[in-house]
């Protein structure tokens, strides 16, 4: 595997190699109050902290990807974004990866702020991917994307989410430009739908990268539940090259079956897209509070995405 200039392969590559070594799920660290009780725990920082360091004592070496919610630390304020922070110190340490969904989309100038607090070598609460809204202008993201590629971390963009109100947004058909606001045949001018949009500057990005240091750094996120036709999500990903997050597994819908039908084999979109990451969060997160048993309802999960 190819090291970029901090001495660490591409995101993509690493989660590869542990998609390879696990599985292809990604578990949510999704600390809602209801899940909190039925772990025997307090519903403030403390708790959030001591489920969120068991998930990841669980399933340190046997997932590829653990995704924070970020929300729901900032429930609790400083205390909760301290017990994040010690959250992805502990996932750092034990070598899992880790993307932090903080949805974060600004103006440029803001936007560099939120990269240095997720991306950035030094930052506390440094993970190794970062959720983003591309709803100011995929351009406008540009900060997280060069700090992505500079460190060896990535991002992933939400295109088609899986949620049923996106349809509205993310389904309209409109005339934008590619991310250089170009109107040539790359980038170009021409009616898609919104979130193919965000699909195409993802791959403009990754195509400029390709084999670099920021190699498929510009993931995205296509959710599985959303529509009413089907799981297809309708999207055109073989030019992408990056990652795929499918959050809806469980809780939302979504099933094992489902992600084939929509995905096919998990790493097989064509053009290098991948590799495709499932999410449960509050499905697979009542397995717990015994960790063994999480672990074992993980790799249960992890067997029917693969079998
Ligand atoms: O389109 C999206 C984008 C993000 N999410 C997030 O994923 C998890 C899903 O949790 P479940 O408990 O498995 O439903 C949650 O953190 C969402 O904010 C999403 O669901 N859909």
């Amino acid at each position: 595997m190819s090291q970029g200039p901090v001495g660490r392969a591409p995101f993509r590559h690493r989660l590869r190699e542990a998609v390879a070594a696990h599985g292809p799920l990604c578990v949510g660290i999704d600390p809602h109050p209801g899940l909190l009780t039925a772990w025997g725990l307090d519903a403030d920082a403390a708790g959030v902290e001591r489920f969120s360091r068991g998930v990841v004592e669980a399933l340190a070496g046997h997932v590829a990807l653990l995704k924070p919610q970020v929300a729901l630390y900032e429930v609790y304020g400083a205390a909760g974004l301290a017990a994040l922070e010690r959250t992805l110190a502990d996932a750092r340490e034990a070598g899992v990866l880790t993307v932090a969904d903080a949805k974060r989309g600004d103006i440029g100038s803001t936007m560099a702020g939120y990269a240095r607090a997720w991306l950035a070598d030094d930052a506390p609460l440094a993970a190794d991917a970062l959720t983003l809204s591309p709803y100011l202008g995929v351009g406008s993201l540009a900060p997280a994307l060069d700090l992505a590629v500079a460190t060896g971390r990535g991002v992933f963009v939400l295109a088609r989410t899986s949620n049923p109100e996106a349809a509205g947004v993310q389904a309209a058909q409109a005339r934008v430009a590619g991310s250089c606001g170009s109107d040539t045949p790359g980038g170009g001018r021409r009616m898609r739908e919104v979130a193919q949009s965000v699909i195409d500057a993802l791959a403009e990005h990754n195509a400029a990268h390709r084999d670099g240091p920021g190699d498929g750094s510009a993931g995205a996120v296509v959710g599985l539940t959303r529509g009413t036709t089907g799981r297809d999500h309708g999207l055109d990903l073989s030019a992408l090259d990056g990652p795929v997050l499918v959050p809806g597994l469980g809780a939302q819908g979504g099933t094992p079956a489902d992600v084939a039908a929509a995905f096919g084999a998990t790493d097989a979109l064509g053009g290098g897209t991948g590799p495709v990451v499932p999410v449960s969060a509050r499905e697979v997160l009542t397995a717990g509070p015994d960790l063994g048993a999480l672990r074992a309802a993980v790799g249960a999960l992890n067997g029917s995405l693969t079998g």
